[in-house]
């Protein structure tokens, strides 16, 4: 029998099946779907199985067996691997990299490389470094500790063939281990063994009436320990003995454990909520695939839905993933399925280890569990009888992957959702355009819900004019209606949620003299200030340089930050209000694991008035005493060159205006912006997404964007200017012969960024409505530069349907 083998090598060259022989051992455990190693030229690779097949195009005996198994069972299923076929040519992958994003980290296989002594040609010199001439030296240690002359006289070694390099496949060590004890022995043995035994023997007996009183399997030493009041030498005697016998467990990591989850009940519904739910009922209980668009206002009980949707899934005996925003995946929302569900939850989220994602992995590729909940990834959860898929937040734009495949999460969803012959629900109080669009073509089932839950009324927003503010001579980042409204929540104990836009505004350092701002020296970018080690960083390279006392131009001595960032807030707050209690959630108060958890904590405990942040605290949070949002910068990512900047800016600013007034007390929105009269700020004022998705579906008409066209953009780098030029030129005039007459197609033009990391960016942008000759004249420019990229520093990247434009 012959296995198809797609192997772990990203190259368009290695884009196919090569064939092995599957040795008579292997004959039935070999199946597609499989990890196994196989000689890849003179290497030893991964690859994953894809078919079984009786016959080759090549004579039998060229082929190479297959070496090892990886897996005992394929941990991509039939439909997976199904999915992956369809997904490497929507993206323009590699099948490999499809392959193994689908997969935890933790199961890609990891790479080492040995050196050998050839001891048939070796010279004195070169068997001089190693210790035993049959054995290897690791690799990586090698590089590590040699000095620059042992690794120049190395390579030559291998050059002459005096040493050979050999790589070996391994795999993470994914499973955490613990060892245990049983018994070697029958119950019946014990009992005998216990009667010869030395009265003296105390420790030993109890240890022994132990086994014969307990069930046979094997138990954790450190539990033996504990739960027999022994020692760790008498259980060591006893193995030294042969009676108890020891051998390694493995530990499942359950990230929640020693959480005590008191069981919810699913809550009467609202007319609106039950209108949905029974929408989605039928094309459950009928098994016909629909995607929904569940459009809620924030509060109006989305989650409640999609909690009792999957209850009705799971008593089905079927199973369900839910997808949320890295960013909203918050203890709160964790909690609330944990609380429905139970242990039947695996959570996948970005948090975990590489180990504990692993296990969460593996219960549901073990159907301990019948519950996903996670960030994108998680849409590959390797259930095999999917009833329902839900994408919370379905306008985030962190759906999209951004690296190599650049898969959208929606597309998978809805893809397995047919397979499976369920429902798919995306459920957002601010739907993506393209999204809303379809779901008014009726290509989704569009369900609304205009309520919030118990009558709980929307907040009151005011829009804010801050150039009427600095006219009146208010100079501080709190216009008077703000700081006020601050005041009485103070008075009040009510809570404050103040949201700093931070996209678009970085802090940047500039001379006030003669305008010179501080770049770094290797992208065209400013860098940005960091307060807490007087440092200039660059977000895209991570270059850092001390902070200028005098402008490195004029030398004048009025060089300063610009731009506010939330230590600035906060030390401006504590200024205008002393007593105030600040909770500050940013990159630099999150980054140890579990902080975000515990601030969040603290502020639903009432141990601070205000939760001061950026986009992290826009979503899911559902504390009742917050009655006040302020927005501090509305408008800061209006202006970054992307034609969603407009529905970002409408997105975000309802999602936190949302925060105010979710129970009864109720709730007073403040956005302070420089350009109150555009129309993304006052359709927030009316809650009004409608309104709004009418105004920018005008603004995409005319600009020719999506959803009226399709965008595909190429991307092409190098570190040689006028390669990089040229070669998008070319690419441009390729694409403008090919492509039919009603695409269009832009560039070659500069990035927004144009140079990131010394490399230069060129771009170009195809539009269109119908193409069917896309992919295929893609896929020819990629094999056409596939050896230039292969050998220089060029590459090209494609992305369709992009989401970021710089
Ligand atoms: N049928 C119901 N009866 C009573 N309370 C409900 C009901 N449904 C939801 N709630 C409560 O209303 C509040 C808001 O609901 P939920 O958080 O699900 O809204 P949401 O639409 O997901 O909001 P957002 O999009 O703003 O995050 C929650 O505290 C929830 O427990
Ligand atoms: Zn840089
Ligand atoms: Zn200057």
């Amino acid at each position: 029998m012959i296995a198809k083998v797609i192997v772990d090598v990203s190259t368009n060259q290695t884009d196919r099946l090569f064939d092995y022989l599957i040795l008579d051992e292997y004959m039935d455990t070999v199946v597609p779907g499989l990890r196994v190693v196989v000689p890849f030229g003179p290497r030893k690779v991964q690859g994953f199985v894809i078919e079984i097949s009786e016959t080759s195009e090549y004579p039998l005996d060229k082929l190479k067996p297959i070496q090892e198994l990886v897996d005992v069972k394929p941990p991509i299923t039939k439909e997976l691997l199904s999915l992956s076929e369809w997904l490497k040519n929507e993206t323009l992958s590699h099948h490999i990299s499809v392959l193994k994003v689908m997969l935890p980290a933790a199961m890609r296989a990891k790479y080492k490389k040995q050196l050998w002594l050839n001891t048939s040609i070796a010279t004195e010199e070169s068997a001089s470094f190693f210790r035993k001439k049959d054995a290897p030296i690791d690799w990586d240690e090698f590089q590590k500790k040699a000095k620059t002359m042992e690794r120049k006289m190395m390579a030559t070694f291998i050059k002459n063939n005096e040493v050979t390099v050999q790589p070996i496949v391994g795999t993470h060590e994914t499973k955490k281990k613990r060892v245990a004890v049983k018994s070697a022995y029958t119950k019946a043995q014990l009992h005998d063994l216990l009667e010869t035994l030395n009265k003296g023997a105390k420790k030993q007996r109890e240890l022994i009436q132990f086994f014969i009183n307990n069930n046979s399997n094997p138990i954790p030493v450190v539990d033996l320990i504990s739960e027999v009041k022994t020692s760790r030498s008498t259980i060591k005697s006893l193995v030294e003995k042969g009676i108890l016998v020891e051998e390694e467990m493995e530990l499942r990591r359950d990230p929640y454990e020693g959480r005590e989850f008191t069981k919810s009940k699913p809550l009467p519904l609202t007319e609106e909520q039950g209108i949905v739910l029974q929408s989605i009922s039928e094309s459950l209980n009928n098994e016909i695939h629909r995607t929904f668009l569940l459009r809620g206002v924030t509060g109006s009980g989305k989650t409640e839905v999609y909690l009792q949707a999957i209850e009705k899934a799971l008593s089905l005996g079927k199973e369900a993933i839910v997808l949320v925003p890295e960013i909203s995946l918050t203890p709160q929302m964790v909690t609330r399925f944990k609380e429905r569900f139970g242990s039947a939850v695996a959570v996948l989220h970005s948090a975990l280890s590489k180990g504990e994602k692993y296990d969460e992995w593996k219960r549901i590729s073990d159907k301990e569990v019948s519950v996903a909940v996670g960030a994108r990834s998680a849409i590959f959860a390797p259930f095999e009888n999917l009833g329902m898929i839900i994408i919370d937040e379905e306008h985030e734009t962190s759906y999209k992957q951004e690296e190599s495949p650049r898969y959208h999460a929606r597309d998978v969803a809805i893809k397995r959702g047919e397979y499976y012959q369920c429902p798919v629900i995306l459920g957002s109080a601010t739907p993506s355009l393209e999204s809303y669009a379809r779901a008014k073509k009726g290509v989704y089932q569009l369900v609304t819900m205009e309520k919030r839950v118990n009558d709980v009324r929307m907040p009151v927003v005011t829009i804010t004019d801050m150039r009427e503010e600095l006219r009146q001579g208010n100079r501080s980042m709190f216009s008077n209606g703000l700081l006020d409204a601050m005041k009485v929540r103070l008075e009040r104990r009510e809570q404050i949620v103040l949201f700093l836009n931070r996209r678009g505004y970085s802090t940047f350092i500039m001379c006030r003299d003669c305008g010179y701002v501080a770049e770094c020296p290797h992208c065209d970018i400013s860098l940005t200030y960091h307060r807490a080690n007087q440092s200039l960083q660059c977000h895209y390279c991570g270059h850092v340089e001390t902070v200028p006392s005098r402008c490195p131009d004029c030398e004048g001595e009025s060089i300063r930050f610009f731009g506010s960032g939330t230590q600035k807030v906060e030390e401006e707050l504590i200024k205008v209000l002393p007593n105030i209690r600040v909770i500050r959630m940013d990159v630099d108060t999150t980054r140890k694991k579990g902080s975000h958890e515990k601030l969040l904590e603290k502020f639903g405990k009432g141990e601070g008035d205000v939760l001061l942040g950026t986009q992290m605290i826009a979503k899911g949070l559902d504390f009742p005493n917050i009655t006040l949002v302020g927005v501090l910068a509305a408008d800061s990512m209006l202006h970054l060159p992307d034609f969603r900047s407009a529905e970002r800016t409408f997105q975000l600013l309802t999602q936190v205006s949302g925060r105010a007034g979710r129970h009864e007390k109720p709730g007073e929105v403040i956005i302070q912006t420089y350009t109150p009269d555009h129309y993304s700020i006052q359709d927030v004022k009316q809650h009004d997404f409608v309104s709004f998705f009418q105004k920018e579906m005008m603004v995409r008409k005319q600009g020719g964007y999506p959803p009226y066209y399709y965008l595909t953009l190429i991307h092409v780098s190098d570190v040689d200017l006028t390669n990089v030029v040229a070669v998008t030129e070319k690419i441009t005039n390729f694409l403008k012969g090919e492509l039919s007459e009603d695409t269009m197609v832009y560039g070659p033009v500069a990035s927004a960024i144009p140079r990131i990391k010394d490399r230069y960016r060129y771009q170009c942008m195809i539009k269109y409505k119908v193409e069917p000759k896309l992919t295929q004249t893609l896929q020819e420019i990629i094999k056409t530069y596939q050896g230039e990229m292969s050998r220089s520093n060029l590459s090209i990247v494609i992305d369709s349907n992009p989401y970021m434009m710089l």
